[in-house]
């Protein structure tokens, strides 16, 4: 699913009202009629309805869910924000319309103190600023969102299309913001929803269907996607009935060192898991009674080092690897550093670095320009500010993101909520699978062994990676439905992988 600009956004409003050909008052209608279906499916005519509106489209989305829910029996309140001395043409014609209805209903707002008093049960609608948000809001409008926000544990809040003091695509970092329980979007994912500096202010995200042209949506690029299930049936490939082991490739994976055996074990599971035809660990001498005990599917190679690997690149181009992993807990070693360069500089194919191996980068930065081009880097928050540096907010740190994929042509993930993988051509695409049952460790050794099988199974470097983090966060969920997020180890991931494959995709 692509995620437009609020530019496009503008743009795709215009379209449909050229082509399909419909009204902007019949798209308002329609859009606002979505919010209101939802809105009395969700609560019944005994809450009050408090509906706080801007001059601009969005309070004419919030001024037109007014008048659906005056018609069906809801005792409704619409507050109208003087921020602004113009109103849109849509705004201007819906209020026209409600006052004819409900004249007695309407407040105008021009300072805190005009902000209303409301009863127990009431709902507060948020429809002041929506895609058109173009500066922070200051002065009393802000105030206003203080106090809305200071309802938050009394009253349900609903956002319409984007919490009001949310941009679309810029930081909204130290800006005013309400802070949601809901919010209610038109068609499309806003890039703000998926950033973890704005986790505050959209509460649960609905998407709800406005119907925006087919068309404008089929033909505009857009640098932003979110992953989905349809996305992943073009992906997968089921298995070919005459397949043999030699199929499905021979990985090695890289992990393990002493006291961080667990890291290696868990990853050479989920590489199995994922359907590689074989797997061969290279673990220190310390780590090789407990990988063959613990996962008797792996063949094991024994480090010349008694507790950290630093031999593995040894006859590395001719042992017939179709992928290598390297990283879960193999420790920062000298040692392990000098066997990764000389592992890249005879390896030359992409692999997947993780963990310790990136840690290793950011220590020895003229690494970071040996990694084989189309290589799968998987760092989490801390890994990526090592790498890559601070940044002042997270629409700079996906820049940096994006900008370091296309500068080394690499695909570099950036772990969390909405993990974000970034392509060598610019590409940037969000995975909403996964909870906070797997903010726990292991969780990333999982997805490492889970990318290294796929890869060895011959998937692209970008189909490897959009399907492993798909994937990997479905099997959490699945983990979490079975067992709650509290009680999910990184284990139970790699048990739910298998009806990962057959449920998510
Ligand atoms: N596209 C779609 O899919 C559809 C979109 N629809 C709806 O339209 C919405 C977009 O409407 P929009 O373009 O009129 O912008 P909107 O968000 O109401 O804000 C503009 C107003 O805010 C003001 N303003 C801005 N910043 C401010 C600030 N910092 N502080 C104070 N004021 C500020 C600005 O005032 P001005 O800058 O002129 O002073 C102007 O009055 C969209 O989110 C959706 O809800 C649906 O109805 C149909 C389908
Ligand atoms: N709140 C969350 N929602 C979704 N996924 C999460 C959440 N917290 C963690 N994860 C996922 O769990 C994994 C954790 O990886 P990482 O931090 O590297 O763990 P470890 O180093 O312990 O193995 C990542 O893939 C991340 O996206
Ligand atoms: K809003």
């Amino acid at each position: 699913m692509k995620i437009f600009s609020a530019a496009q956004i503008r743009e795709a409003d215009a379209f449909t009202i050229a082509h399909e050909p419909i009204s902007s008052t019949h798209l308002m209608e329609r859009a606002a009629g979505q919010c209101a279906a939802w809105l009395e499916d969700h609560y019944s005519p005994s809450h009050p309805v408090y509906i706080f509106c801007g001059k601009g489209n969005n309070g004419g989305d919030g001024l037109v869910i007014a008048r659906l829910m005056l018609g069906h029996g809801y005792d409704v309140h619409t507050c109208i924000l003087q921020h602004s001395s113009k109103a849109s043409p849509d705004h201007e014609h819906q209020l026209r319309t409600l006052q004819q209805l409900h004249p007695t209903g309407i407040y105008t707002i021009g300072d805190v103190s005009d902000f209303p008093e409301l009863p127990p049960n009431a709902i507060i609608i948020d429809a002041i600023f929506g895609t058109g948000m173009s500066r922070p809001v200051d002065g009393w409008v802000a105030g206003i969102i203080h106090l809305i926000n200071d309802q938050r544990h009394k009253h349900p809040i609903i956002a319409i299309d984007m919490p009001s003091g949310l941009m679309a695509d810029e930081s909204s970092v130290h800006n005013p913001v309400v802070q949601a329980h809901t919010t209610l979007s038109f068609e499309f994912y806003k890039l703000a929803f998926l950033l973890p500096e704005n986790a505050p202010y959209a509460g649960d995200v609905h998407i709800l269907p406005i119907g925006l042209h087919p068309d404008y949506i089929t033909q505009t690029p857009a640098r932003y996607h979110l992953s989905d299930r349809e996305m992943m049936r073009t992906i997968y490939r089921p298995r070919d009935p005459f397949a043999h082991k030699g199929t499905y490739g021979h990985a090695l994976l890289i992990a393990g060192s002493y006291g961080k055996m667990g890291a290696a074990v868990l990853s050479a599971r989920a590489c199995l898991r994922a359907g590689v035809g074989l797997l061969t660990c290279h673990v220190p001498q310390c780590g090789t009674q407990i990988m063959q005990i613990s996962e008797p599917a792996a063949m094991c190679i024994t480090d010349e080092d008694a507790h950290y690997s630093t031999h593995f690149h040894k006859g590395i181009s001719s042992a017939g690897y179709k992928a290598i992993g390297i990283g879960p807990g193999i420790d920062k070693q000298p040692g392990t550093a000098k066997s990764l360069e000389m592992l890249m500089d005879a390896w030359q194919r992409p692999m997947v670095i993780d963990a310790d191996a990136l840690n290793l980068l950011s220590v020895y930065p003229y690494l970071l320009y040996k990694v084989p081009k189309g290589s799968l880097l998987t760092p989490h928050p801390k890994e990526f500010e090592r790498l890559f540096g601070k940044t002042a907010n997270d629409i700079a740190r996906l820049e940096l993101l994006s900008k370091k994929a296309v500068e080394l042509q690499l695909y570099i993930l950036l772990k969390g909520r909405y993990t974000a993988i970034a392509c060598p051509d610019g590409a940037v695409y969000f995975n909403h699978t996964g909870n906070p049952g797997m903010a726990t460790g292991g969780s990333g050794d999982v997805l490492t062994g889970i990318l290294t099988g796929l890869l060895a199974q011959e998937y692209t470097p970008k189909a490897a990676m959009l399907l492993g983090v798909w994937l990997h966060g479905y099997a959490g969920d699945l983990a979490a439905a079975q067992l709650s997020q509290e009680a999910m180890t990184a284990s139970d991931i790699i048990s739910s992988l298998g009806n990962a494959f057959r449920e998510g995709i």
